[in-house]
């Protein structure tokens, strides 16, 4: 059963409507399994692991096993795009394109549904991208072994791009990753007193003062590495010296031994700002697992051969991305490929106004197909 334009618009429609955040993706998983379940299902299986939904269309006379993987979650913003079909879910919003991920794979699980391939095709809907790792969790619990693919595709949407262009590249596609979350414990008091009391704003704004010195002193200048901080908070009021910051962040590197070099200056930096103000932290530096996204160079070359002559694709080579994607650690483990879906926007992924445009839909189904069946042909 192909999905048509308006049954794709409107999965894509409701999808968008019921953001949930990582590993409580309950309602998206069981609008998911509503769809699955009206295709066709003679070579289908279907398996649920907690929030992960995993398909396997059999094929007809299989000598591999071709997998798709999309994520499901979503993030705490706010939505402000004004859409008739905007979030239900308050301070919830689908604002990384995952609904229109998952709607290009059921685009193209419908239509392998109908139209059996030689090869199996595995199909993952995973949960958690954003915050828990959830390819690592579901990779590590062996929930993947009876159906793991031989090798893995996937794609992130890109406001950047035309609607419908497909973006990739050999190599490095996207950095890795790692959180800070750093604490320090100070001891608090009357702002009248300062000698009396050690102040954590004060600690905290020199930590973050510090870090700004990592990717301008320490990092190779013809490499690249970021270090961000998007959250700080400290103290309740005005007249009261806070005895407690919090701050969190995250790093990017393209390469592993960058992202480790810099962890490294963060946790030097901590606790030398924790020995120079005579206080407490506690630092966590989570990577989980977001690698580089560093595309095989195998099912890279097929990919964007394939791409580059399929009449109808608008096919662009990108630049390594400095956002994130568990999709590394998959690709760590199993051969495979990332490439971007543009859906031409002026707002960046992450912002409560992103509103993709939903021509990509159609044509990045279509790319995928068609891809998927040469594929399909070449590996039987
Ligand atoms: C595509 C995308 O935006 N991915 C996220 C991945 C986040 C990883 C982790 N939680 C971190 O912040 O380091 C991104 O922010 O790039």
């Amino acid at each position: 059963m192909t999905l048509t334009t308006k049954a794709l618009t409107k999965i894509y429609e409701d999808l968008h409507q019921i953001p949930e955040l990582g590993l409580q993706e309950h309602e998206t998983q069981a609008y998911l399994l509503n769809v699955i379940k009206r295709l066709p299902q003679t070579n289908l299986k279907i398996k649920t692991v907690e929030t992960a939904t995993l398909v396997l269309v059999a094929g007809s006379v299989a000598k591999k096993t071709i997998g798709w993987r999309t994520d499901i979650d979503a993030l705490p913003v706010t939505e402000k795009t004004g859409l008739p079909f905007a979030s239900k879910h308050p301070g919830m919003m689908h604002a990384c394109g995952h609904d229109l991920h998952m709607t290009v794979a059921l685009g193209l699980l419908a239509y392998f549904a109908e139209h059996q391939p030689k090869n199996n095709l595995f199909f993952l809907f995973q949960p958690a991208e954003e915050n828990a790792s959830g390819g690592k969790r579901l990779y590590d619990s062996g929930a993947l072994d009876d159906w793991l693919p031989d090798e893995i595709y996937g794609l992130h949407i890109n406001p950047q791009l035309p609607a419908g262009a497909i973006g990739c590249r050999q190599g490095t596609l996207f950095a890795g990753t790692c959180e800070i979350h750093a604490r320090f414990h100070g001891k608090s008091g009357h702002a009248a007193y300062p000698h009396l009391a050690n102040d954590m704003v004060v600690a905290g704004a020199y930590f973050v003062s510090q870090l700004q010195t990592i990717v301008s002193r320490n990092v190779n200048p013809i490499e690249a590495g970021v270090v961000t901080l998007g959250q700080f908070h400290a103290g309740t009021i005005g007249n009261v010296i806070s005895g407690e910051a919090k701050i969190d962040g995250t790093i990017r590197a393209l390469t592993q031994k960058m992202n480790r070099h810099i962890q490294r200056r963060v946790q030097t930096i901590a606790e030398g700002v924790a020995l120079a103000f005579n206080c407490e932290v506690e630092l966590k530096l989570n990577q989980g697992g977001y690698y580089p996204v560093e595309n095989n160079p195998i099912t890279t070359k097929a990919l964007i051969d394939f791409m580059q002559q399929e009449p109808g694709v608008n096919f662009i080579e990108t630049e390594p991305a400095m956002t994130g994607e568990d999709f590394g650690y998959l690709i760590s483990k199993i051969n495979g490929t990332m490439f971007w879906l543009g859906v031409d926007q002026p707002y960046q992924l992450h912002s409560e106004k992103l509103a993709p445009n939903e021509a990509a839909i159609e044509k990045g189904v279509a790319a995928i197909t068609a891809y998927f069946k040469q594929r399909d042909q070449t590996l039987a």
